[in-house]
């Protein structure tokens, strides 16, 4: 069974003081969202402990947005995956492509990150995508395979999301057209040797579309940016039609 999940990607937005305004609006919207629906928040670092104590139950799951692939060291600036997990986080966003595109994330870091985090029982959720450029070079299928093949190097796939995120549709509110979203997906399934890794699809996923995108055979759930940030829009989004 492939699992739908939603999640929040906040980024660089909220202070500790925002975040618990956010739960206070979002927590009632979840009474009616169905149970197997797993909704996740990625918020900063300084947010994550605040909110683990103000989520009394497993309704929405905590991921951070990046790991470091080593258990502790001299690494300023990084954070280890056993400091996530011991505050209760879930899930880790690896390879977004803001990480590659300005912190110099590339296919072998993303690679050692996805080790680190199944190590400590944590979720990847690993972000493939092309930009506007390769797309139209006709290089989208290409690269994501080779985003996969080396990212997943001795990867486990019992534990593992993928987000396919073309980098042309995040922020920009232009979104990928759902079919073809659903096509490229088919095209990630294909790669890999567990038909039950979900996958979700981001990229400028609003109230507006998500229902459409949600209807998609092959798409398991949503990866959202700046629609995320809103308690009413990401309620409307986790609870899709
Ligand atoms: O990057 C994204 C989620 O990780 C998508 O961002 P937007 O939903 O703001 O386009």
């Amino acid at each position: 069974m492939r699992k739908i999940v939603i999640a929040g990607n906040w980024k660089m937005y909220k202070t500790q003081a925002e975040s618990l305004e956010f739960l206070q609006g979002f927590m009632s919207h979840l009474e009616e969202t169905p149970q197997e629906r797993e909704v996740v928040i990625a918020a900063p670092f300084t947010d994550l402990s605040i909110l683990s104590k103000n989520l009394h139950n497993n309704r929405v799951l905590l991921s951070a947005q990046n790991i470091h692939w080593e258990q502790e060291g001299a690494y300023t600036g990084e954070i280890s995956g056993s400091m996530l997990t011991e505050i209760g986080v879930r899930y880790v966003i690896v390879g977004h492509s803001e990480r590659r595109q300005y912190f110099g994330e590339t296919d072998e870091t993303v690679n050692r990150r996805l080790k680190a985090a199944q190590r400590c029982g944590l979720t990847p959720i690993l972000c493939v995508g092309e930009s506007k450029e390769q797309r139209e070079n006709g290089e989208t299928e290409s690269l994501i395979v080779t985003q996969l093949k080396k990212g997943l190097v001795d990867v486990d796939q019992q534990n593992l999301v993928i987000a396919y995120e073309p980098i042309w549709a995040i922020g920009t509110g232009d979104t990928c057209d759902s079919p073809e979203a659903n096509r490229v997906i088919g095209l990630i399934r294909s790669q890999l040797n567990n038909p039950h890794v979900s996958i979700q699809y981001g990229g400028s996923v609003k109230p507006n579309n998500i229902d459409e995108i949600m209807a998609q055979p092959e798409i398991d759930g949503a990866l959202v940016g700046g629609a995320s940030l809103e308690p009413e829009s990401f309620a409307r989004i986790v609870n899709y039609k």
